[in-house]
């Protein structure tokens, strides 16, 4: 995808731009040598002032090869070194790189003394496993990252936070917690998907002059979403646009006693551009919603007895659906029988694009109802609500979250949206996106209902569900990111209406 999108590598892609680049007559040593000394200057340009002691703990592999080179730098910069190398009998470019630091009377140490050398340590290099990891880290690697982590020094990682998987961001028993993580050339996957996103702080890329050429032939699996690669994406009003060619939402949101999240997924939509929104809410509540949204189109719904639409008002929705580009269910809705069966309906005879989010996941878990829609459908879970489109508990997406996206996504034939600080965009065919606009900021109830509004007016405008879903993530982050910016108030005191001032704003920025 060329997009302009920030390259985002899985291990297995990097190493081929590694082996791409050794054709091109650029020896591996070279690009060691690059990272490495890259990496040190990064290092000296944060740290150097305050003239830190150093311990450097580098693996057997090309990621301590690294750090070999990093501990010779900051040497050379006249800081206090130490190296503790889990590995002596070395070959190739790692060995050339020990002797380069051996000979320069660096003393290189036995992994075993670590908690002793970490006692004098201001500063940790972790270059004890890079992209070469996967699966789970043996024994011995685990106490030494369990050390590291317990010494509570100021910890930079290299390429990857030592533990954490280079392709997926899983984490498997220990890994380093970073403050820092300088990733050669390219982020890779795991610093940007969590839980590897949470232990690399924050990420930093160097570059080892690779040519454009060691990159032609590589189409990656994922994407890292930024402003940029959005930009133009979404469609304008043109002289000849009017309230319902500017995109029209129909919104199923809300019930008796879950009434703010209709309100913020229709003003969500509004202040994402659409020309009109109906929204369709059991009936004992639409007066007082007809009263709260001055500008959206309200409509009573048959209810049952708990005040959740009833499967009657599909006859309502139907009808209103009409009249839309895009359709928004599920959040307030209620979980039961009754909705579920609205909601099947509503799939099976509506062919609009379709967003389904809260309760509409919940009540559909476990039937075929999206995988056997052609029109496009986005679903919008977060880890538990996909847990249970997939059978799976909670902690079995967060702990896959990459996998468990493409699986969902692949399942149903639609897109996928799992929230989370990393918010990923599956779909078949395109590559997975990573936003990079979200906050913490936005853990707080209803911003979710928010998002499913953003989504589905920029569908309603006639955008791609894929582009739509990372376009919609973006702006949703990036309005939390405004808002810390201007008030310059805590990030716990958001709360999910101040997203729809801002949210002009940051839709602007992807004109
Ligand atoms: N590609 C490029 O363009 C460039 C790559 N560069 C750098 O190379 C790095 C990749 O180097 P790599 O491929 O040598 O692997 P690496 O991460 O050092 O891991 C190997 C070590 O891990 C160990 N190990 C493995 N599994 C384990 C386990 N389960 N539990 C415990 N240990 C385990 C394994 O031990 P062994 O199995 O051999 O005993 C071996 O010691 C990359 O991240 C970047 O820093 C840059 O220099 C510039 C350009
Ligand atoms: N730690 C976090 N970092 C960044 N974004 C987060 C974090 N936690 C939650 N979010 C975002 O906040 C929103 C919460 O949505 P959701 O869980 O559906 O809430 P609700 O149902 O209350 O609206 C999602 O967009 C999610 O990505
Ligand atoms: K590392």
């Amino acid at each position: 995808m060329n997009d302009g999108s920030a390259r985002l590598y899985t291990s297995s892609e990097m190493s081929r731009a590694d082996g791409n680049a050794q054709e091109l007559g650029i020896p591996g040593g070279v690009l060691m040598e690059r990272a490495g000394a890259g990496m040190a200057r990064e290092i000296l340009a944060r740290f150097g002032g305050e003239r830190p002691n150093v311990l450097v703990l580098a693996g057997g592999g090309n990621n301590g090869g690294d750090g070999f080179v990093i501990a010779r730098e900051l040497h050379r910069a006249g800081h206090e070194v130490r190296v503790a190398a889990t590995k002596r009998d070395l070959s190739g470019d790692p060995k050339v790189n020990l002797d380069a630091v051996l000979n320069l009377g660096v003393p290189v140490h036995d992994p075993e003394s670590l908690k002793e050398l970490l006692e004098g340590t201001d500063l940790i290099v972790d270059a004890l496993l890079g992209t070469g990891f996967s699966g789970e880290v043996r024994e011995r690697e685990a106490a030494l990252i369990r050390t590291l982590n317990d010494a509570g020094a100021a910890t930079v990682s290299v390429d990857i936070p030592s533990g954490v998987d280079g392709s997926t961001g899983e984490v498997h028993g220990e890994a380093v917690r970073a403050d820092l993580t300088l990733c050669a050339h390219a982020v890779k996957v795991g610093c940007a998907v969590s839980p590897g996103k949470d232990h690399a702080g924050e990420v930093v890329t160097v570059g080892i002059g690779l040519p454009e050429e060691a990159e032609r032939d590589i189409e990656p699996a994922l994407v890292l979403t930024d402003a940029r690669s959005l930009r133009g994406s979404i469609p304008r009003l043109s002289g000849e646009s009017h309230k319902y060619s500017a995109g029209a939402v129909l919104v199923l949101a809300g019930s008796r006693t879950v009434t703010g999240a209709s309100v913020l997924s229709v003003e969500g939509a509004q202040r994402a551009g659409c020309g009109i929104v109906f929204l369709a809410v059991p009936e004992s509540v639409a007066p007082a919603l007809d009263l709260r949204l001055t500008e959206a189109l309200i409509y009573g719904l048959p209810e049952d007895g708990e005040g959740h639409p009833a499967p009657e008002a599909l006859e309502v929705v139907l009808e209103k659906a009409g009249r839309a580009s895009a359709v928004v269910a599920g959040p307030g809705i209620g979980i039961g029988d009754a909705q579920r069966r609205l909601l099947e309906g509503l799939l099976r005879l509506v062919e609009l694009p379709v967003l389904l989010d809260a309760d509409a996941l919940t009540n559909l878990a476990g039937t075929d109802a999206v995988a056997r829609r052609s029109a496009p459908t986005v679903l919008t879970p977060h880890a538990g609500e996909l847990g249970r489109l997939l059978g799976v508990g909670a902690g079995e997406v967060t702990a896959h979250r990459l996998r468990s996206a493409t699986e969902a996504a692949e399942r149903n034939g639609c897109t996928v949206l799992l929230k989370g600080g990393d918010t990923l965009v599956a779909q078949g065919g395109r590559p997975t996106s990573v936003n990079t606009s979200g906050t913490v900021a936005l853990a707080t109830a209803g911003t979710g209902d928010v998002l499913s509004g953003v989504i589905g007016a920029l569908l309603s405008r006639g955008m791609d569900p894929y582009e739509a879903a990372r376009a919609g993530a973006w702006a949703h982050g990036r309005a939390a990111g405004l808002w810390l910016d201007a008030t310059g108030w805590p990030a716990e005191s958001l709360i999910a209406t101040d997203l729809l001032d801002w949210l002009p704003r940051a839709i602007g920025e992807l004109l």
